[in-house]
């Protein structure tokens, strides 16, 4: 194919990938790395224009645009892909210096000593460097409930491998009419990948934004917003796999149902925000205190429920006693001050063909049976149902 013709049609793919990723980036602006991958495509985009400007444009401004705009494409891929997989940004001065080698060496390769295939190498490098180190990110980064990181990386690893050898390629010198057809080919090939690579990444990309933004709309479903912890009815369909598992395996399960005292109160006293203060403080020191495995869920308002699968009665008693003496033990500090918080606990152990709801009812029954007997004490549900006393 005509190689300006190539050069237009990687021009206008690079602008309409940009154009979409500030799009999305418009409306999701907390997506982690978006903002440096849309920049890294909008440096792409005017690369090619770059390139497309160069006759009618002066030659050591263009190439010391040109030199600019490739690293910084490839510096701003492995800028977003570190943010997205949770790391911290490459430190500046580092990225400075790389920065500062690839415009000095295109200086000198242009007005010292002329040289375009030294730009074009020490370019192709550096930038081959970036995308293999963005590669190596995204496929050994920790967020392993993002499958399409291996998708993005393979391709980042693919693209850098390739910037490392092509300027191996051009030491083909041409000396006839056939290394010149062999030149022009491979030039075409370095733009054709190019477009490749850029089309490749732009996918993996939106893979990765979408699959984000499912995992966080599941998040907004599953956990209630404050404490983080399972909202209601996303505990209780845990709750009922668990018991389904338990019965199979003849494991023992015991259900919690913890409620701080005196809630009201502590709104009433020291404000609606030390109150929330409460709740999170609550749930911070209950995670210390669980395995993997248990699951804990606020049922609403200031109560939770949590259920220990294949523990026993005692152990499931000691861990909420454990519970109970952490959080009398532990005042919560709230911006009006430090504030006592105590507990009461229901526990009822899963009876063999007692449906889920009704183990949990069991244990908010010993609960209010705690608050009865005087709050910040555990209590142990009978296998029946009593009637609620008024508390
Ligand atoms: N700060 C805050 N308060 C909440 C939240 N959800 C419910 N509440 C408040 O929690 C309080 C619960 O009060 P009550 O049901 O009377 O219970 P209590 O004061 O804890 O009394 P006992 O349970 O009998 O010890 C109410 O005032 C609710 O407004 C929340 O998310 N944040």
């Amino acid at each position: 194919m005509h190689s300006p013709t190539l050069l237009i049609m990687a021009t206008m793919l690079m602008g309409i990938v940009t154009a979409v990723l500030f799009g999305v980036r418009r409306y999701n602006r907390n997506i982690p790395g978006l903002t440096s991958w849309s920049w890294s495509y909008l440096c792409g985009f005017l690369l090619c224009i770059n390139l497309l400007a160069r006759p009618h444009s002066p030659e050591l401004l263009n190439v010391l645009i040109n030199q600019t705009l490739i690293f910084l494409t490839a510096y701003l891929h492995l800028a977003g892909s570190r943010t997205f997989i949770g790391k911290p940004p490459h430190p500046r001065l580092l990225a400075g210096i790389a920065a500062l080698v690839v415009i000095a060496t295109a200086i000198y390769f242009t007005l010292a000593v002329p040289h375009p295939g030294a730009r074009f190498t020490i370019g192709s490098l550096v930038s081959g460097i970036l995308f293999l180190l963005a590669a190596r990110t995204l496929v050994r980064g920790g967020a392993n409930r993002y499958p399409a990181r291996y998708f993005l990386g393979i391709t980042s690893g693919v693209h850098g491998v390739f910037l490392l050898i092509r300027p191996a390629l051009f030491g083909l010198e041409p000396t006839g009419v056939f290394d010149a057809g062999l030149r022009l080919a491979i030039s075409q090939f370095v733009v054709l990948e190019a477009i490749m690579a850029m089309v490749m990444s732009a996918f993996g990309v939106l893979m990765l934004i979408n699959e984000h933004i499912i995992i966080a709309l599941k998040r907004l479903a599953e956990r209630d917003p404050l404490t983080n912890v399972f909202n209601r009815r996303s505990f209780l369909v845990l709750l009922d796999k668990a018991v389904s598992q338990c019965q199979r395996n003849h494991a023992s399960l015991p259900v919690l149902v913890i409620d701080l005292d005196h809630f009201k109160r502590i709104n009433d006293t020291w404000g609606h925000r030390s109150g929330d203060s409460a709740l999170s403080h609550f749930v911070e020191l209950a995670a210390g205190c669980l395995r993997n495995s248990d699951v804990i869920g606020r049922l609403g308002g200031e109560e939770f429920a949590i259920f220990l699968p294949g523990t026993a009665l005692n152990d499931a008693l000691n861990v909420a006693e454990r519970l109970r003496g952490l959080v009398e033990s532990r005042t919560v500090s709230s911006g009006s001050g430090e504030i006592p918080l105590t507990i009461s606990v229901g526990i009822a152990m899963h009876l063999r063909g007692e449906a889920p709801e009704l183990t949990l009812h069991r244990a908010d029954e010993a609960m209010y049976q705690a608050k009865r007997n005087g709050r910040n004490r555990v209590e142990i549900a009978p296998e029946t149902i009593t009637d609620r006393a008024t508390s």
